[in-house]
């Protein structure tokens, strides 16, 4: 057994790009060592938690029990032409190929895909059913996995686009750059013209830089958001993956709403106006109007009882019964094409929207959810979150250990709550039938 080791050509931490690779012979763990981490994040939320539980920080280069990781150095320690492998008693927090999940487009295609593999199989979940629009037009979509916005890869997929533009030529759509985040590069149309433009110039500009970097998605734009206080919203949902085949996912019971600073307005004076459209608190805390205190957040169990006083209790549960499907599909889709190595786990920060008919809309998932916190009450969250992590992760001594069957007892859970564990699936997922019965 080898385990890796990440040394910069200097002997010290630098830049990705200068880390060269060793292999040493495996210490097995013993009784009584101190357990080690190392982070690419100088993040006091990160550091504390392994500190609180008398871990030792290291450098990257020296034995560690668990690497928080940035995802460039995970695919490093993961590349081929290493030939390393970990060590039985090392973790690491992303598996080889997350973009699987977290890439815009490789997300959209990889839900379609599954979509499109159990139609082949005749899979009732599957099914699809019409849909009459408000302007009349009736429209087919799927009874049970239409829970992404209708999406298209451009340049690519640019007269797949075209044709359904001019099937609904009063949509309005975003369009979202494949290798940004943080809302950079987002932007929103209503009329062609405004993408051939942008088309034009990108084409000729792609032609002489092309990479995947210049890929964006153009997706439909949610225009009907639920709002609270006349505000647009989205949902911040954290999401743990210990295995993908069988595959293992919990939630984290303490998501968060983040809201934008000014009122939601469709208007096309506003089009332009991000502190309108886009909920990311990178592109709202730099409005007049933020609010340092509370950060534009607003708890879940906050959002539940919001909606059971004025929606009801049943509609309530309903919703987040639907999220909690979307992100079980979403898994699944992506599930078969996952490296599925035993050293890895990971957070997935979740993006979801609720339209104003309560249905919730997969807008994104983010491999490395930010870990710095903007109030007092995102740090008590996001501390727990790691703390509990920590707990779901470890097995039950708390060493790390790539052979254990990855069943956390019950106290382990903390306030993560089993979404799926294929293992012992009357565990985890409720029986499939009763959750299609349940969604009629
Ligand atoms: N289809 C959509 N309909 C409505 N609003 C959307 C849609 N897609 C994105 N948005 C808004 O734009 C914001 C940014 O989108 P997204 O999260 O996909 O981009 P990002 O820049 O990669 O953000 P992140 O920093 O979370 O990775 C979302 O938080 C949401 O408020």
């Amino acid at each position: 057994m080898r385990s890796s080791r990440i040394v910069s050509s200097h002997g010290k931490k630098s830049g990705a790009s200068s880390y060269r690779l060793t292999s040493t012979p495996h210490a097995q763990p013993h009784a009584g060592k101190r357990m080690t981490f190392c982070t690419d994040f100088d993040k006091s939320i990160v550091i504390n938690t392994f500190k609180r539980r008398g871990w030792k920080q290291v450098m990257p280069e020296e034995e560690w029990n668990v690497y928080w990781s940035n995802t460039v150095n995970c695919r490093t320690i993961f590349s081929l032409d290493n030939g390393l492998r970990l060590g039985d008693s090392q973790f690491i927090n992303h598996f080889p190929n997350h973009y699987e999940l977290v890439r815009k487009d490789l997300l959209v295609k990889n839900i379609k895909r599954y979509r499109r593999e159990l139609e082949k199989d005749c899979n009732s979940l599957a099914e699809k059913t019409e849909v009459k629009l408000p302007g009349g037009q009736v429209i087919t979509r799927y009874l049970y996995l239409d829970f992404i916005p209708v999406t298209f890869v451009l340049p690519s997929d640019y007269s797949l686009f075209v044709e359904e533009y001019r099937k609904y030529p009063q949509t309005t759509w975003i369009l979202k750059p494949c290798g940004k985040s943080q809302g950079a590069g987002i932007f929103l149309i209503n009329k062609l013209s405004k993408l051939k433009k942008w088309s034009r110039e990108s084409k000729t500009y792609l032609q002489h830089h092309l990479t995947s970097k210049d890929t964006y998605v153009i997706s439909r734009y949610i225009d009907n958001p639920l709002l609270i206080g006349g505000k647009k919203f989205d949902l911040r949902i954290y999401v743990l993956v210990t295995s993908f085949r069988p595959l293992k996912a919990y939630m984290f019971r303490n998501g968060f709403c983040r809201f934008c600073t000014m009122k939601y307005d469709t208007s096309v004076a506003e089009l332009d106006n991000m502190y309108v459209h886009l909920t990311n608190v990178s592109v709202q805390k730099h409005g007049s109007d933020y609010n340092s205190e509370h950060g534009g957040k607003l708890g879940i169990h906050n959002l539940k009882l919001y909606l059971e006083g004025t929606r009801g209790r049943e509609v309530t549960d309903r919703l987040f019964e639907s999220i909690q499907w979307l992100i079980v599909h979403s898994l699944k889709a992506v599930a078969h094409v996952m490296s599925n190595d035993r050293h890895c786990f990971e957070c997935y920060g979740y993006d979801i929207i609720i339209d104003d008919n309560l249905k919730p809309w997969l807008i994104e998932v983010n491999a490395s959810p930010s870990m710095t916190a903007t109030t007092v009450n995102d740090r008590i969250l996001k501390s727990k979150l790691l703390d509990n992590l920590l707990s779901v992760v470890l097995p039950p001594g708390g060493t790390p250990d790539s052979r254990w069957n990855k069943t956390p007892t019950a106290e382990a859970l903390g306030d993560f709550q089993i979404l799926i564990d294929e293992d012992s699936m009357y565990k985890g997922e409720m029986d499939q039938r009763e959750r299609l019965a349940r969604k009629n």
